[in-house]
């Protein structure tokens, strides 16, 4: 099963071009949407999960037309919105419940085994009673979860899901995230690089509505192989290499600012080569994609 996207474009009134001429081929696993806030990414979550359209484009899950066969599509998605909106204060067991006869599981016996099962999948089993708007934010994430994994979905969506969970928590989810990215589609839409570098084996760096690369996070990373290039400066010194270099990065290391930048050859001067990581492969894409407009 693959979910192949062609040139799926949306204009807000406002005339913000969200998503521009997006092509992509999703196939089976997790699959990582990387862009920072703005770029286009609950837009097109929104969209493939039916409750947005397009302007323009195609997306097909298999034989399905996702943006015209909505009912269908909706039998075999799970989503988990960057907004799960008010919990109420009835228990997990209660509001699983709920949506699990919601997505039409009719019968009682099934409903309270498949309700059962899934708190164990996403561990809050013993937190069963609380209410979920009792939940710590971590504990959200892992219900939201639950209630996407209704219905066997063969397609998986979930939108900034790590935003704001401190980094145990972050940890429990990416280990069910990577459980549940064995067999089916997993769209993980994010801000955070480290996300996609351990979670997925697949990724696509949206900006501005626009697909600056789709692959495999490794490709990306050897594709910069001997172009990054760093150096310790003083603030003072920043808005020189600014204009002398193109600076895909700058941290502060201890205090001081830890430049990155590409170049094709050694720019000598107290560079010295970095081995790329993939927030080098988003930097270096984000300076030269806009570049390329
Ligand atoms: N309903 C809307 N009307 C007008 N503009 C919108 C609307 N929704 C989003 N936008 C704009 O479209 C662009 C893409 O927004 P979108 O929410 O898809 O980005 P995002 O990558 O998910 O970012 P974030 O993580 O901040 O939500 C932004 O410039 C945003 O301000």
């Amino acid at each position: 099963m693959q979910l192949v996207l062609q040139n799926l474009s949306k204009t807000y009134a406002n005339g913000v071009r969200a998503l521009d001429n997006v092509s992509l081929t999703i196939p089976t696993g997790m699959y990582g949407l990387l862009g920072q806030n703005g770029a286009g990414k609950s837009t097109l979550m929104r969209t493939l999960a039916t409750l947005q359209d397009a302007d323009s484009g195609t997306a097909f899950l298999g034989d399905l037309d996702v943006l015209n066969q909505k009912e269908a599509v909706r039998r075999t998605l799970g989503y988990l919105p960057q907004e799960f909106g008010v919990y109420p204060r009835i228990s997990a067991t209660e509001l699983l419940d709920h949506f699990a006869l919601l997505k039409g599981v009719v019968n009682g016996r099934e409903r309270t085994q498949l309700v059962e099962a899934l708190l164990h999948r996403v561990n809050l089993f013993e937190h069963r009673k609380k209410a979920v708007s009792s939940y710590s934010g971590g504990m959200k994430q892992r219900f939201g979860i639950a209630q996407a994994l209704i219905g066997d979905p063969q397609l998986i969506i979930v939108d900034e899901p790590t935003a704001g969970l401190d980094p145990g928590e972050r940890n429990r989810f990416y280990n069910l995230l990577s459980e549940i990215g064995e067999n089916v589609i997993v769209i993980l839409s994010t801000h955070i690089v480290q996300d996609v570098m351990e979670l997925c084996n697949n990724m696509a760096i949206i900006h501005q509505g626009r697909v600056l690369y789709g692959g495999t996070p490794s490709a990306a990373v050897a594709s910069l192989s001997g172009k990054v290039w760093g150096k310790s400066i003083t603030k003072a010194e920043l808005p020189t290499y600014q204009q002398t270099h193109t600076i895909i990065s700058s941290k502060l290391v201890g205090g001081k600012p830890q430049i990155h930048v590409l170049s094709e050859a050694d720019p000598g001067d107290g560079f010295e080569a970095v081995v790329p990581d993939l927030e080098d492969v988003f930097f270096s894409e984000i300076q030269t994609g806009v570049a390329r407009r």
